[in-house]
């Protein structure tokens, strides 16, 4: 285990330079929320799909850990101990008995707290960089233990592509998924924060729980066999009717403008539209560019979205980029 990075000439890794890391956002297509575990987290069962909008993470040497963060949102991410990629640098010198030396550089493409994992991505980002960079030889499984402890979505940003999720999310497996989707974005002005909306499920189903007996639901991979068949199928129809999402109605009831947003992406033509994860961002699954046009204008032109991005997926997970971008 070396305590230098790793630089690229003639083929050769050689100690010490930059690594440019990228790490994709992701939306769920399916997610079923089971019962509240004893660790506070959900039991549940989800279908990742990581979308062609990203996070980019520099590590560069330093003699301490730095961290800056320039683009979508930067303003709203803290810099310091907070920050999920600082975190992720301090977790894996700490396993890999090496010194936290490094500077970290976000970019951000993601929306911050906007249900699409942009948080995840910078850490995902981070294990990967600060791996190359101090030569710590940690495995993609590894990295993807670390990754667990620091959230739930940062196994899927390591993996990319489209995957099965259960336990808290971070056991993941690659699903079979045949093309490849285009989604419009729908972002919104302000977050929404995951426990609240996590919170807002139990709120409801203890109320459903209080009258019928019945609060959460087991789940497993029954719950998202129409939509593996569908992506199995590779046809757009057959994945939209099949996109599910249990937080949807609780992030509508916290958000409750979100349904125009939905309104107005679906009557402009789009196949489906589900709020991503916690939301607020919602996804339009679209049928070809000229549908992805008219329902990127319609939501940009109603005020329904406060920006929207034309993105497609599946992509791969955290990547070393090079060159440099
Ligand atoms: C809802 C989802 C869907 O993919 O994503 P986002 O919409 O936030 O991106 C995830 O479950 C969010 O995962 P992530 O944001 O990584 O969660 P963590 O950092 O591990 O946990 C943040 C908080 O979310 C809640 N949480 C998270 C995961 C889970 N299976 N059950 C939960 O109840 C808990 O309140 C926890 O304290
Ligand atoms: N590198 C980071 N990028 C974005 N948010 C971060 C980061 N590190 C910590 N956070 C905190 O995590 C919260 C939500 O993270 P984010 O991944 O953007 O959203 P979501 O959980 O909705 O997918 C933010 O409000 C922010 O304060």
């Amino acid at each position: 285990m070396g305590s230098g990075g790793l630089h690229v000439v003639g083929g050769l890794r050689v100690p010490g330079a930059p690594v440019l890391v990228r790490a994709p956002a992701k939306v769920n297509l399916a997610l079923r929320v089971g019962g509240l575990r004893p660790d506070g987290s959900h039991e549940l069962v989800t279908v990742f799909e990581a979308v062609s909008l990203h996070e980019d993470v520099r590590a560069s040497p330093s003699d301490g850990l730095e961290c800056t963060v320039t683009g979508e949102g930067a303003d709203d991410v803290p810099v310091d101990g907070r920050n999920l990629a600082v975190r992720a640098a301090l977790l894996l010198a700490e396993r890999a008995g090496v010194p936290a030396h490094v500077r970290l550089d976000i970019t951000k493409e993601v929306p911050v707290a906007g249900g699409m994992a942009g948080g995840s991505a910078d850490a995902a980002a981070a294990l990967v960089a600060c791996d190359a960079l101090w030569g710590t030889g940690m495995s993609r499984d590894d990295l993807a233990l670390l990754g667990a402890e620091l959230g739930a979505d940062v196994p899927f940003a390591l993996l990319g592509g489209t995957a099965v999720g259960t336990g808290r999310g971070e056991q993941v497996l690659p699903a079979l998924a045949r093309g490849e989707r285009s989604w419009v974005l729908a972002l919104s002005a302000t977050g929404l924060s995951t426990p609240a909306v996590y919170g807002e499920l139990d709120r409801r189903r203890g109320e459903v729980g209080a009258t019928e007996g019945a609060a959460a639901p087991d789940v497993d991979e029954e719950h998202v066999h129409d939509l593996l068949a569908a992506l199995r199928g590779g046809d757009a129809a057959a994945v939209a009717a099949a996109l599910v999402n249990d937080l949807q109605e609780p992030a509508l009831a916290l958000a409750p403008h979100l349904r125009r947003t939905l309104d107005v992406g679906l009557e402009a033509g789009a196949l489906a539209g589900v709020v991503s994860g916690s939301g607020p961002t919602t996804a339009f699954l679209v049928d070809g560019r000229e549908q992805g046009l008219a329902v990127a204008v319609a939501l940009a032109a109603s005020g329904a979205a406060a920006d929207v991005r034309r993105v497609s997926g599946p992509v791969p997970g955290a990547r070393v980029v090079e060159p440099a971008r």
